[in-house]
């Protein structure tokens, strides 16, 4: 029998919830533009909206707050976050930045040079609109096999290697100023990357002289699947495989917001002197003081005490847990989801989910839409809305995968939130026929799926029946 595993931890405070009527939610809805980032967080009940900077802290990060040093220069949690960096990642230079994109823009205007390639394992929103604001064409080298729900691979955000050497070989070494690896794969379904893959490219990046740059934003979480799936690994600490991983590297940036377990802050590391240099010189113009980047000494605290109890294996090996308890839920009942389940969050196949609805119709963004109405739970588009249109063409991008990413925050839901869910998830696969598809009313240029606007298709038709009222306090 398998055992059961529970919370590695205890709760100390609680957040009350809320929990409208239906009539409320479709109100809400209603004003938000049927775009679940434009809903009131408090009108949303569970919100999975997004695993960033939605973690719940420990006492110990709480108590870390109190010694923050706030000093413009030099302060000593900067020296202390630096340290955690160094000793955990591995890197010799380390600069903060005031979260992810914050490093990603100072790398990208740092090494592109308009007219190159940026080769990745899936582009992820953030990183492509650094690289294509830099001048540089995005190219997608992750393996085929990711773009699929169904296919179950262990690593299935694996660079294909044949299309990196293909992409060297096509433009040249010298139009690639690095390639970008995520791990885990956002876009993919929070799915991992191989140590012997991440080892392969590096071999064939620097035999060209081409740097590897991470996007390590969930480097604990793959490092988990490394142990639990690569052979040689099992009893490896989460610790050493972090290390070896990242080693595979020439630097990373890093969005703090998720795996190192704050609200806020990130960093940019890398063990290139020069660069470390130049990037100081934009650190001071978008960020702050290369001794606090965007972050005030309290943040830089609880992210040096959360890089530590990020790598505890009681918490990591909980975590993915939680999220594949979802989803095998889902599995059971026949819902269609990206398999094998990532990370750091269940996503639904809505092109599967809803097969009546063409994909200019935004079955995932109707379907997040319909999600909230039935039971205040919020999720996040991943489709055709959050691929934004093709910068020559000004066509649609039109991703294979229209997901719905049900992200889980750490440390902050249990298990019965997992099955509130779960249970609503499974009741709208039931009445799936009555979800009909959305209308884009506004478009902004960029990054377009954070304040779209939307309505429903067909005036008359409700995105599920009305009667229907999950999740209510009435
Ligand atoms: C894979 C990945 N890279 C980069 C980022 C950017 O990080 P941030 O939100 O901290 O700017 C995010 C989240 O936004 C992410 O999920
Ligand atoms: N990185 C965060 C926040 C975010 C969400 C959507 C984006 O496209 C960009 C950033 C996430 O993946 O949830």
């Amino acid at each position: 029998m398998k055992r059961r595993m529970a919370e590695p931890y205890k709760i100390k405070a609680v957040e009350p919830l809320t929990m409208l009527t239906y009539e409320e939610r479709k109100e809400a809805l209603k004003q938000a533009g049927f775009n679940t980032f434009l809903i009131d967080s408090a009108d949303v009940y569970i919100d999975l909206l997004t695993d960033s900077g939605t973690s719940a802290m420990s006492d110990r990060q709480w108590g870390a707050l109190m010694v923050g040093d706030e000093a413009y220069a030099g302060s000593k949690s900067w020296k202390k976050l630096e340290a955690a960096v160094r000793e955990i990642y591995g890197y010799k230079y380390i600069l903060p930045t005031h979260q992810g994109r914050g490093a990603e823009n100072i790398l990208s205007q740092l090494k592109i040079k308009p007219g190159d390639y940026v080769p990745g394992n899936m582009y992820f929103t953030t990183t492509r609109a650094h690289q294509e604001l830099n001048g540089a064409t995005f190219v997608d080298i992750i393996i085929n096999e990711a773009h699929d729900s169904s296919i179950e691979l262990p690593f299935k955000g694996n660079v294909d290697l044949q299309k990196l050497s293909n992409l060297i070989q096509n433009v040249g070494p010298e139009r690639i100023p690095y390639v970008c690896v995520a791990i885990t794969v956002n876009m993919a379904g929070g799915q991992p990357v191989s140590m012997q893959n991440l080892r392969e490219v590096y071999e064939l990046c620097h035999r060209y002289g081409i740097d590897v740059m991470f996007d390590a934003t969930r480097c604990v979480e793959n490092a988990y699947f490394i142990k639990e799936r690569e052979a040689g690994y099992s009893n490896h600490k989460i610790k050493d495989i972090l290390k070896e991983m990242l080693s595979y590297s020439d630097g990373c940036t890093m969005s703090g917001k998720k795996d190192c377990l704050v609200n806020i802050g990130g960093f940019l590391a890398m063990n290139d002197e020069d660069l470390y240099a130049r990037s100081r010189e934009l650190v001071v113009v978008y960020e702050g003081m290369p001794s606090y980047g965007g972050m005030s000494g309290r943040d830089m605290e609880a992210m040096a005490q959360g890089i530590y109890e990020s790598i505890d294996d009681h918490y990591i090996s909980h975590r993915i847990e939680q999220v594949r308890y979802l989803g095998q839920q889902l599995i059971d009942a026949d819902v269609p989801i990206v398999r094998p389940v990532g990370g750091h969050a269940v996503y639904l196949d809505a092109k599967q989910f809803l097969p009546h609805l063409q994909q200019e119709e935004f079955p995932a963004q109707a379907l997040a839409a319909a999600l909230y109405l039935d039971s205040g739970v919020r999720a996040m588009e991943r489709g055709i809305i959050s691929a934004g249109r093709n910068k020559e063409t000004g066509e649609h991008n039109k991703p294979r995968l229209e997901l719905v990413r049900l992200t889980i925050p750490r440390r902050v839901y249990t298990n019965s939130h997992m099955d509130v869910v779960a249970d609503s998830v499974i009741s709208l696969f039931e009445k799936r026929n009555q979800i009909s598809g959305l209308r884009m009313d506004y478009e902004p240029p960029t990054l377009r799926f954070f304040n779209a606007r939307f309505s429903p298709l067909s005036e008359n038709q409700e995105l599920i029946a009305a009667e229907e009222n999950v999740v209510s306090t009435q």
